[in-house]
């Protein structure tokens, strides 16, 4: 069986009762979703229940739709013309798809960030600013206020305080990444999504973003998608396994990678196949 680390027993606190969290805990409720790229179905039948301040991790082998997933939850699939969805999403009990939803509005909502860090090529600060620019804010007492809270909490403030109008091209790829994740939380969403945000990253920056998801979740709910199971173990208090397509699995991350309920969850994680 694969050696992850689990939090120690005093860490975790109880396990929540995913099937049943009561509205309150619910951040996000994916209810039987179905997804088409053209013919070709990468979604059956999702259903599941993620809560709020809490991190939830994707896990599963490539092309299992882990992304796909994840990109439903701020409706970037929208920009796929081949893409259609049945079934929906509610965050916080209201439908994500609904016909008068203002999709600008739910992105400020559900803020992401990808794989490869992508800073703008703009100073620091005009980065950390730049959501709030677009809604009009131009106090810059306002901005300023922002730059310093969102630099602190994504746990950068200290290494840029003194060069905010560089460059931001000029961080390193660690540093990048978590101004990318200070560009997101500057306009307080309620969602971080994360997909794979460390796969492009040292060990040292991968283990700097691990500890910042961790705070992270005092203000969000964070959905990340990885590869990398140990970092399931590590960050998330769920785990949701898939394949093919299906949502094999989904509960408290201790459970699912020391006792997992289904065969194919235990197969992926001793390693029978990836
Ligand atoms: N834009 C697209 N158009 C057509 N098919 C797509 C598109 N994006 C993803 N797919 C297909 O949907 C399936 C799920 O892909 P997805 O990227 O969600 O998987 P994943 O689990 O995130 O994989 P990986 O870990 O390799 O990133 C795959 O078969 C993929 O080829």
């Amino acid at each position: 069986m694969i050696t992850v680390s689990p939090k120690t027993l005093n860490d975790v606190p109880a396990p929540l009762d995913l099937a049943n969290l009561t509205p309150e805990q619910t951040a996000l409720e994916i209810k039987d979703l179905n997804l088409f790229y053209g013919e070709k179905q990468a979604l059956q039948n999702i259903s599941m229940k993620i809560p709020k301040g809490q991190v939830t991790a994707f896990i599963g082998p490539s092309g299992c739709g882990k992304s796909t997933l994840l990109r439903c939850i701020n409706r970037m699939n929208d920009l796929v013309d081949i893409c259609r969805i049945e079934g929906g999403i509610e965050l916080n009990g209201e439908d994500i798809y609904g016909k008068h939803v203002d999709v600008a509005a739910l992105r400020r909502k559900v803020g992401m960030v990808f794989q490869r860090p992508n800073p703008f090529p703009k100073s620091i600060y005009e980065n950390v600013v730049y959501g709030l620019r677009i809604t009009g804010e131009k106090n810059r007492r306002v901005l300023d206020e922002a730059v310093e809270r969102s630099l602190k909490a994504a746990a950068l403030w200290n290494e840029v305080k003194d060069r905010l109008h560089d460059s931001a091209l000029g961080l390193s790829g660690g540093q990048q990444q978590r101004l990318v994740i200070a560009r997101a939380i500057a306009i307080e969403p309620e969602v971080l999504l994360l997909d794979e945000p460390t796969s492009a990253l040292d060990p040292i920056s991968t283990l700097t973003i691990e500890e910042l998801i961790n705070d992270l979740k005092k203000k969000y709910t964070v959905v990340i998608v990885t590869h990398n199971m140990q970092q399931a173990a590590r960050v998330s208090d769920q785990t949701a396994f898939m394949y093919m397509g299906d949502l094999i699995e989904y509960s408290d991350t201790n459970t699912l990678f020391t006792t997992p309920a289904k065969k194919k969850t235990e197969d992926y994680i001793t390693g029978r196949y990836g």
